[in-house]
This record gives C-alpha cells, sequence and structure tokens, in this order.
C-alpha cells in the first residue's frame, strides 16, 4: 500500500469501526512509520492528534499536530462553500465544499497551514507525509488537492522499499 485516502463521512463511527475490527492499530503504525495518508473532514479528523467536541470516548488515528474541532461551523443545514486562497497551489482560489465540517483549532508545530477561511480559521494544513482538508474535494471538478497528495504518495515511494 502506498497511500491511503480516509474520506468524509462520520468520525465516530469510523473510530469504532476501526477498533472493533483491528484496524486502528495498524493504521497507527503505518502513519507513524510515514504512509502518506489524505483525510479529508471526518479523515481530517481521523488523522488529528486531539479531537475537540468529540462524542465520548472518541479515539483518532493521530498523526497530524493539531487539534480539529468536530462540527464546527453547527449542523448539516450549516454546510456551506467557499472559495479558498492555497499560496501552495496558485491560482485560481480552490472552489471548497463544507459539509458538517470540522476545523483546525490549534496547530501544533510541526503542522503547516494551507489554507483559511477569511476569518484565519485553518481548513487545510499538511505535515510530511500527511495532509488534511475539512473540505471534500470530491464534490468539485477541483483536482489539485488530489494531485497534492499525488505528489506526496510519489515522494514517498520513491524513497520506499516497501512493497
Ligand atoms: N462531512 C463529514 O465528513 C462530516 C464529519 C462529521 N461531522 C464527523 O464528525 O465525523
Amino acid at each position: 500500500m502506498s497511500g491511503l485516502v480516509i474520506p468524509g463521512g462520520e468520525s465516530s463511527v469510523m473510530d469504532k469501526l476501526a477498533r472493533t475490527f483491528g484496524v486502528a492499530d495498524v493504521v497507527r503504525r503505518r502513519i507513524a512509520e510515514g504512509l502518506p495518508v489524505y483525510g479529508t473532514c471526518a479523515g481530517m479528523i481521523m488523522l488529528a492528534d486531539t479531537v475537540l467536541d468529540g462524542i465520548r470516548g472518541q479515539q483518532s488515528f493521530g498523526g497530524l499536530d493539531v487539534a480539529v474541532r468536530r462540527n464546527a461551523f453547527g449542523a448539516q443545514t450549516e454546510s456551506f462553500e467557499a472559495d479558498l486562497e492555497v499560496p501552495e497551489l496558485g491560482d485560481p482560489p480552490v472552489h471548497a465544499v463544507f459539509i458538517r465540517a470540522p476545523v483546525v483549532a490549534e496547530l501544533g508545530p510541526r503542522a503547516r497551514a494551507l489554507a483559511a477561511l477569511p476569518d484565519g480559521t485553518v481548513v487545510a494544513v499538511e505535515q510530511g507525509a500527511l495532509l488534511g482538508t475539512s473540505f471534500h474535494p470530491e464534490m468539485t471538478d477541483e483536482l489539485r488537492f488530489h494531485r497534492y497528495f499525488l505528489d506526496k504518495v510519489a515522494v514517498s515511494s520513491a524513497g520506499s522499499s516497501r512493497p
């Protein structure tokens, strides 16, 4: 396996299923070994070292030195779209779809913000081979975040002998 995408959905369910079926520790280990992982929305929650406003006992895989707040904009009906300036990706801005989205509430020193809303709220972050976005990149024709992740996979695969 050369990369993993953890999609949107419901992080508390992903956590329960991952632990019930014995996947959580394997994913944690592979993340620690440098596996490229792109977490979108609920997936970003799973990559966060700290989850704020999780359900009781909710755990994440971790890896990203961030605290992510679940459901930061409120209910499903508060979902929205926004154009994001992403310096790393250049022009034009990235049109992003936020569905009951989380935000990066705290950014640790090892993580780097890639994009923020106009009020400064961080909604895209990277750390080495890990990438997290609050929004759903699969909801538009915008492919630059997908490509950005695939570049991480290519770099990682080039430097690894693991099958
Ligand atoms: N679109 C999404 O992935 C929503 C994430 C969801 N609110 C959660 O806590 O996991």
